[in-house]
């Protein structure tokens, strides 16, 4: 979809913003451009909607030349996010909304229309914040304007510049979740760039680290956090990589344990086998679980000595929200129920199960580093 080759950037005082890049992006794929200040993210993404003309090199989107293609066609197939919002001052939500679809020659009701939709996609109550002007909104507010906008042509690309920076950390992380829910219905080509790695990892489908005017690894989040591929880039992604990891891998079926199941009108049993069992309702879903303790003391049905279970989560949730729900209940182990099946139980997941997951995750992700050669605390470099 955009496809970058050998581009170079050198400005008129010999500086070399970006040197001799080629990378993919793929269609409806969010990558995210992370790397200290002044390594050149904003330099690339700006080379896409042409505000910068590279020195050497071509970016070819949907496999065209861009510098073929007209500069002011070229921006309404691209939407645009910047961190200070650029909202005009004397126009209302609704209106700042509505300018490309404006700009496009829609008819007015008909890009209002459009407006409204967007708003309430991006979570903004047309009918409360439509009427108001930029300056009647928070921060967080005034980004999702900016956000709302960009996507008001539907174009098939988003290139963003940090559009989540410039608010407090508890706003940028919802903002965050909602535009990941944003993306999981609009499917953009995403261009995202940031210097928070946290962000880039949460993000993206793919990360770009960059060094200096180059991109020093270009892979799955989990696999630059579980194998940096170069010094500079364990660097970046900090010591505590192995906690990040945690935010971005998956509880998968593969990782639960299968314990012992007894259902909510079985008779009690005198010998549950095993600790603790799980109990299940008729329909297979998850009620709670009983221990071989209160099994062995009473009599009648599982039912009447079945506690409820707390500590659950669905199936895909993240290591990290599953290690917090253990630590939340003082659990040994957490039901992974699916939710998309009703609830129905899947298995536990135990602290052994939750290491061997994070091993698996970077063996999937580096395919070149050895499963049984990854130790989750202590890889450095290949
Ligand atoms: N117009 C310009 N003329 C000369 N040098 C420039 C110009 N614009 C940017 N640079 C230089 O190019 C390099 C890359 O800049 P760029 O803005 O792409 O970095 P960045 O990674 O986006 O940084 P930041 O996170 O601080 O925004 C920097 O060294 C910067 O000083």
């Amino acid at each position: 979809m955009i496809r970058f080759e050998h581009v170079t950037k050198r400005y008129a005082d010999g500086t070399a913003a970006v040197d001799d890049l080629s990378f993919e992006v793929a269609e409806g794929e969010l990558v995210t451009l992370v790397g200290p200040s002044g390594c050149g993210k904003t330099t690339t993404m700006k080379m896409v909607n042409r505000l910068i003309e590279p020195t050497s090199g071509r970016i070819l989107l949907d496999g065209e030349d861009i510098a073929t293609i007209d500069p002011v066609q070229l921006r309404r197939r691209i939407g645009y996010v910047i961190q200070q919002v650029g909202l005009f001052p004397h126009k209302t939500v609704l209106e700042n909304t509505a300018t490309v679809p404006h700009l496009l020659g829609w008819k007015r009701a008909r890009a209002r229309e459009r407006a409204a939709e967007l708003l309430d996609l991006v979570g903004l109550d047309p009918g409360t914040y439509g009427d108001r002007y930029p300056d009647q909104l928070s921060g967080g507010q005034r980004q999702r304007v900016g956000v709302a906008r960009a996507l008001a042509a539907d174009p098939p690309v988003l290139l963003m510049d940090e559009p989540f920076g410039a608010v407090d950390p508890v706003v940028r992380e919802r903002l965050q979740s909602e535009f990941l829910r944003l993306q999981s219905q609009v499917r953009k080509t995403v261009l995202f760039v940031t210097h928070d790695i946290e962000e880039a990892v949460r993000l993206g489908d793919r990360i770009a680290v960059y060094g200096q005017g180059t991109i020093e690894q270009f892979d799955a989040p989990a696999a630059v956090l579980g194998a940096p591929a170069t010094p500079y880039v364990a660097d970046f992604v900090g010591a505590d990589r192995g906690l990040k990891r945690l935010s971005v891998t998956p509880v998968e079926d593969g990782d639960l344990e299968q314990p012992p199941v007894v259902h909510l009108d079985d008779r009690l049993p005198r010998k549950l086998g095993a600790r603790w069992a799980v109990v299940l309702d008729a329909d297979e879903n998850l009620h709670g679980w009983i221990s071989a303790e209160r099994a062995a003391t009473g009599t009648g049905t599982v039912r009447e000595r079945a506690r409820r279970m707390e500590a659950w989560l669905p199936v895909g949730a993240s290591l990290k929200q599953a290690f917090a729900t253990m630590l939340q209940h003082d659990a040994g182990w957490i039901a992974i129920i699916d939710e998309r099946e009703k609830g129905r139980f899947l298995g536990v997941l135990t602290p052994a199960r939750l290491h061997e997951a994070l091993r698996r995750s970077i063996g999937a992700d580096a395919r070149d580093v050895p499963r049984d050669e990854v130790d989750v605390e202590t890889v450095s470099s290949r």
